[in-house]
């Protein structure tokens, strides 16, 4: 055993205490998705209780983490769910959710794919008059909802940013009238109007500018249903120097303004939202194998098994994960720290995991690489680029044992669309 190995963590995760990376990876093969129970649970309490409010539902965004295990603890826990597409709807069945607890927010949609949600009674929200005029003709006198552009964008990075004056998503607001026309062509009622204005705030600000907007808009609508608020809510990837979200400021000033609001309205309507990475994002952790430390012109790589095919973040958006590393089951943490770039199996340049990154200096093919905060946008972005094999997931139960809940790709499955 090395010196520099320790038992202590350096995060709040308790994986580690609770598990032998070593082992899970001997018996489920490298890189491998573990996700905690535990901490799943507590993101989905904290999100479902974010308001006190008694008509206040939560909608897990599946298009984070869809697999359907998790959907079954998330269901557990008392949250809907909102899908993005077909295959979404499909699944979330399948976990067991009821049409009218799924609510499609769908983006240039075919006119089946709008069947589909119709067919089984699930609800749709539009995002452009066309989309409108389209849904009108198959289903007239339907109820739908209209997803609405607040003008407010926030996001991590301006590819996830969905609302403002730069993105495809959401109806301009200044297009009110023409919605209405369209909505009594068709006897259509609007049940619902909805936003997202990104992903990953960790300041409460624009969203809550975003919500005043909607509820600006809500208010041309006699007999809504709902108003649902959206996601985006952030965690700290960089654990030294991101405050975490502060969720009960958000929720006393979403309290306040809603309350004003619907006196003004003259009734109650339900209020939702729908997070997708707080749910997800730190229950996972991605584990690989370092396989080769070399100096390239005077710069060192290390060379792991998680290439872009199994995370995509860090090569899409340049985002950060913090990264450990574990030799025989134990934390390294020497003190010897070295800049490297640690980088994966793919066939790009551009397959960088993390660029000049302080990490310890005595590391070996071999050692463990954990990416922490791996549970969101993690598997659920997977490919099969360079025909490398997708990673088993692993459930780490609340009692400990250990769950698989999906396993890892085989070469049939590289062949089963040619049958
Ligand atoms: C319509 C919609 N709702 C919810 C989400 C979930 O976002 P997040 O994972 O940031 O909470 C997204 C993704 O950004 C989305 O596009
Ligand atoms: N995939 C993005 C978030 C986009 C959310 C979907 N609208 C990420 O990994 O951060």
């Amino acid at each position: 055993m090395n010196d520099n190995c320790v038992e202590n963590k350096i995060f709040d995760y308790d994986f580690y205490n609770r598990v032998d990376v070593q082992k899970l990876i001997h018996q489920y093969g490298s890189p491998l998705y573990i996700y905690d129970e535990n901490i799943l649970r507590k993101s989905c309490r904290e999100m479902k209780n974010l308001m006190q409010y008694p008509w206040f539902v939560a909608n897990y965004s599946i298009k984070a983490n869809s697999n359907m295990e998790l959907l079954k603890i998330i269901r557990d826990e008392g949250l809907n769910a909102d899908a993005i597409s077909p295959g979404e709807i499909h699944v979330l069945l399948e976990a067991g959710f009821e049409p009218s607890q799924i609510f499609y927010v769908g983006n240039n949609v075919s006119v089946e794919e709008m069947k589909y949600a119709i067919d089984n009674g699930v609800l749709v929200s539009v995002d452009s008059l066309s989309q409108l005029e389209a849904f009108g003709k198959i289903n007239k006198g339907g109820k739908v909802s209209l997803r609405f552009n607040p003008g407010v964008g926030a996001g991590h990075h301006e590819k996830v940013v969905t609302a403002g004056n730069n993105t495809k998503f959401g109806i301009d607001s200044s297009f009110i009238e023409e919605v209405k026309q369209i909505a009594e062509k068709y006897s259509l009622k609007v049940a619902g109007v909805n936003q997202h204005i990104g992903s990953l705030f960790l300041d409460g600000k624009p969203y809550i500018e975003g919500v005043k907007s909607l509820l600006a808009i809500a208010g041309n609508f006699q007999d809504l249903e709902f108003i649902d608020m959206g996601g985006g809510f952030g965690i700290p990837y960089k654990k030294q120097s991101q405050e975490r979200l502060d969720l009960s400021l958000v929720s006393r000033e979403l309290e306040k303004i809603i309350i004003e609001w619907m006196k003004v309205y003259g009734r109650e309507v339900q209020i939702k939202i729908e997070p997708g990475r707080y749910i997800v994002a730190e229950c996972g952790v991605l584990l690989g194998t370092v396989h080769s430390i070399k100096t390239n012109y005077g710069k060192r790589y290390v060379g792991t098994d998680v290439g872009f095919n199994v995370l995509m973040r860090p090569v899409m958006y340049d985002s950060y994960h913090e990264i450990e590393f574990f030799r025989k089951g134990k934390l390294l943490n020497s003190d010897k720290r070295g800049i490297s770039t640690i980088v994966g199996n793919i066939c790009e340049t551009g397959d960088i995991l993390a660029k000049d990154r302080e990490i310890p200096d005595d590391l070996m093919e071999d050692d463990i690489v954990a990416v922490l905060d791996a549970g969101a946008y993690g598997y659920s972005m997977c490919s099969n680029y360079n025909l490398r094999l997708r990673p088993a997931e692993v459930l780490i139960c609340e009692d400990g044992l250990v769950r698989l809940i999906r396993r890892r790709d085989t070469f049939d499955d590289l062949m089963a669309g040619y049958r």
